[in-house]
């Protein structure tokens, strides 16, 4: 579903990614680990089409990014969900399922649904603006459970989330991984949620991929946080 080969990233001489290659596969969790100023985001913007890339080849479903139709079948949900204030939740979460070619009833039965699946029925009604950080999170969340995305990007998704919120995401990203002609791909810090949710990883410093491959083989029961934090460390 994501497929990048030999790709570089130029930011004036500064190189954010350099000759990155990585595969993510259909029924996959992926996990993009990295810190601060690794080029997790780089990334991400790469195959979102924001940023042109300075060499090698990068695609959506065998498809170049720099062709806008890769991205059919591709839902993104930002660090920090924001959409018209004066929308209301249910209309915020309708007008993605329009933008996906719902109509009708059809429409109207996946917005309650996915209303429903992040917990926030209750405001469906609220204007987005007299809603919490939390509950516009879950908002952004139901917009993409509205749509029958194959490829779902979530960059950093827990943030803003309480304890409860990160639960439901967790319980949610584990039933839409259950549908295996999808994948998710994930860009996050939080370590502890990605070891339990994710079944691959790639590891990102510097530009560079120190590590690539499943979780399991790679951490060989060893904690993703004490490999991780050694990993980075062995490498400065
Ligand atoms: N528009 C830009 N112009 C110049 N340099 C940039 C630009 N965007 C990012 N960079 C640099 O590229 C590198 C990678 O940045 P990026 O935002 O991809 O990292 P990240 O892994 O997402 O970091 P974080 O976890 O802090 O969000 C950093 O050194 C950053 O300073």
């Amino acid at each position: 579903m994501i497929s990048a080969k030999n790709i570089t990233k130029k930011y004036g001489k500064h190189v954010a990614l350099n000759n990155v290659s990585l595969e993510v596969s259909k029924g996959e969790v992926f996990a993009l680990l990295g810190p601060n100023g690794a080029g997790k985001t780089t990334f991400v913007k790469s195959l979102l089409g924001l940023v042109s890339l300075s060499g090698g080849e990068l695609s959506l479903f065998d498809k170049s990014v720099s062709d806008s139709s890769s991205r059919v079948g591709v839902s993104y949900l930002p660090e920090k969900f924001s959409f018209h204030n004066y929308y209301s939740v249910y209309d915020c979460v309708k007008f993605f399922g329009q933008m996906h070619g719902l109509k009708g009833d059809d429409l109207h039965q996946k917005v309650q649904s996915a209303i429903s699946r992040v917990g926030i029925s209750d405001i469906s009604d609220s204007k987005l603006n007299k809603i919490s950080k939390g509950q516009l999170q879950r908002t952004g969340i139901a917009t993409l459970l509205v749509s029958d995305s194959k490829l779902i990007i979530l960059d950093e998704p827990f943030s803003g989330l309480d304890p409860l919120g990160i639960k439901d995401l967790k319980d949610i990203i584990a039933s839409l991984a259950k549908e295996e002609d999808k994948a998710i791909f994930i860009n996050s810090h939080i370590l502890s949620e990605m070891e339990k949710i994710c079944d691959s990883m790639a590891v990102l410093n510097k530009g560079e991929i120190l590590v690539q491959g499943k979780i399991e083989e790679i951490l060989a029961g060893e904690e993703l946080e004490e490999y991780f934090y050694k990993l980075i460390k062995d490498v400065k």
